[in-house]
C-alpha cells in the first residue's frame, strides 16, 4: 500500500447552534505528503479537532462541511461511502481517550478485535503495545483501571494496528510524563521516516519543533501560517505566530495577551486584528496568504531578529 498525498482544498465546517452559526474551520488549505509530518498548532477552540474530525468524517449531525478533502487523486474522504477505505488508510488518535474506549472491554480485547479487522494476528498485540510505551501486563485492565496517560497510549497503539498510511494523532502527549512524550513524539517521527504521513495537532510548540517538517497556525477557524518547521521557528511570519513563540519559557514566557474571539461572532477582516500590536485600518479587510502568512503587514526577518 503506498502512502497517499492528503490535500484539502477550501475546507468549510459550521455548526447550526439554535441561535448562532459556530464557523470551526473556514477556508482551510493544505497539503501533506507522503513521509511528511505536519503539526497543527494554535489556541484551544480554534478548530484543530473539527478539522480531524472532517478528515475522518466523523462530524455529528449538525455540520455542515464544504470544500475538499482528498487522499491521492481518487479518493474523497468528505463522500460517507468511502468509510472502509477511510478506516483502513487514516487513523485517528482522539483527543479524550477515556471517553474514546468501549468501558466493558480489556485493552486486550480491544486491540486484538483491532488487529483481527485488519487481517494481523492477534498475537502483535503485546508488541503493538509495547511500542507505544504501553506495558503488556496492563493490556487485561479494563479503560477505567487505566490511568490517563495510559488510556492515552492504548488509544495510540488502536490507531496504529491498522497501520495506517495517513495518522491524525490529536494531542497524543496529554497526560504523558516528559520521558514519555518525547518516546510518542519519536514513534510518530518514525512513521513518516518509513514514508507513512502523520498530522499532529498539539497545542506545545515544543513539541512541534522536536518532530514537525511543517507547522501550520491556526486561529480562529483559519490556518493564518504555514511554513517548515526551522523556518516558522527562526523566522515567524504571522504576527500571532510570533505572539505563541514569545510565550514559549526559553523566549519570554509572554502569553499573547487577550483572548480569541468567540466562533459564532467572527470579525469581517482579520480575527487577530483586536489583539495585533501591528493592526491598522487594512485589518478590517480579510488578507490574503501573502508568503506563509494571512496577513496585511507580516514581520519580516530583521524585525524578528530585533
Ligand atoms: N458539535 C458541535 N457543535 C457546535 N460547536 C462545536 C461542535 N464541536 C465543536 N464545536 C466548536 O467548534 C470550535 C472548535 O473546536 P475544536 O474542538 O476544534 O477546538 P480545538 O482547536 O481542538 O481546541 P482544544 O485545543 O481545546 O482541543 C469550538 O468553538 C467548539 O465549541
Ligand atoms: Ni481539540
Amino acid at each position: 500500500m503506498t502512502t497517499p498525498r492528503l490535500s484539502v482544498d477550501g475546507l468549510t465546517v459550521r455548526f447550526r447552534l439554535r441561535t448562532a452559526v459556530v464557523h470551526a474551520v473556514t477556508d482551510l488549505s493544505l497539503t501533506v505528503q507522503p513521509g511528511e509530518l505536519l503539526a497543527v498548532v494554535g489556541e484551544s477552540g480554534c478548530g484543530k479537532s473539527v478539522l480531524a474530525h472532517t478528515l475522518l468524517g466523523l462530524l455529528p449531525r449538525n455540520a455542515t462541511v464544504s470544500g475538499r478533502a482528498v487522499l491521492d487523486e481518487d479518493t474523497s474522504l468528505l463522500t460517507g461511502r468511502l468509510t472502509g477505505v477511510r478506516g483502513r488508510r487514516v487513523g485517528l488518535v482522539p483527543q479524550s481517550p477515556a471517553t474514546a474506549l468501549n468501558p466493558v472491554r480489556t485493552g486486550r480485547r480491544l486491540l486484538e478485535e483491532t488487529l483481527r479487522a485488519h487481517g494481523r494476528p492477534r498475537t502483535d498485540a503485546d508488541r503493538v503495545a509495547a511500542d507505544v510505551g504501553f506495558d503488556p501486563i496492563d493490556l487485561d485492565r479494563y479503560p477505567h483501571e487505566l490511568s490517563g496517560g495510559m488510556a492515552q497510549r492504548l488509544c495510540t497503539a488502536l490507531a496504529l494496528a491498522p497501520e495506517p498510511p495517513l495518522l491524525i494523532a490529536d494531542e497524543p502527549t496529554t497526560g504523558l510524563d516528559r520521558p514519555l512524550v518525547d518516546h510518542t513524539l519519536d514513534l510518530l517521527r518514525r512513521r513518516c521516516d518509513a514514508g507513512n504521513t502523520v498530522i499532529l495537532i498539539t497545542h506545545d510548540l515544543t513539541a512541534a519543533q522536536r518532530v514537525a517538517d511543517r507547522v501550520a497556525v491556526m486561529y480562529a477557524s483559519r490556518i493564518v501560517e504555514d511554513q517548515p518547521t526551522n523556518a516558522l521557528f527562526a523566522t515567524p511570519a504571522h504576527p500571532y505566530t510570533a505572539g505563541l513563540l514569545d510565550a514559549l519559557p526559553d523566549r519570554g514566557f509572554r502569553a499573547v495577551p487577550g483572548h480569541p474571539p468567540m466562533l459564532t461572532a467572527l470579525p469581517a477582516g482579520c480575527a487577530f486584528a483586536p489583539r495585533c500590536t501591528r493592526a491598522n485600518d487594512a485589518c478590517a479587510t480579510m488578507p490574503n496568504l501573502s508568503g506563509p502568512a494571512r496577513c496585511h503587514h507580516p514581520l519580516i526577518e530583521q524585525e524578528v531578529a530585533a
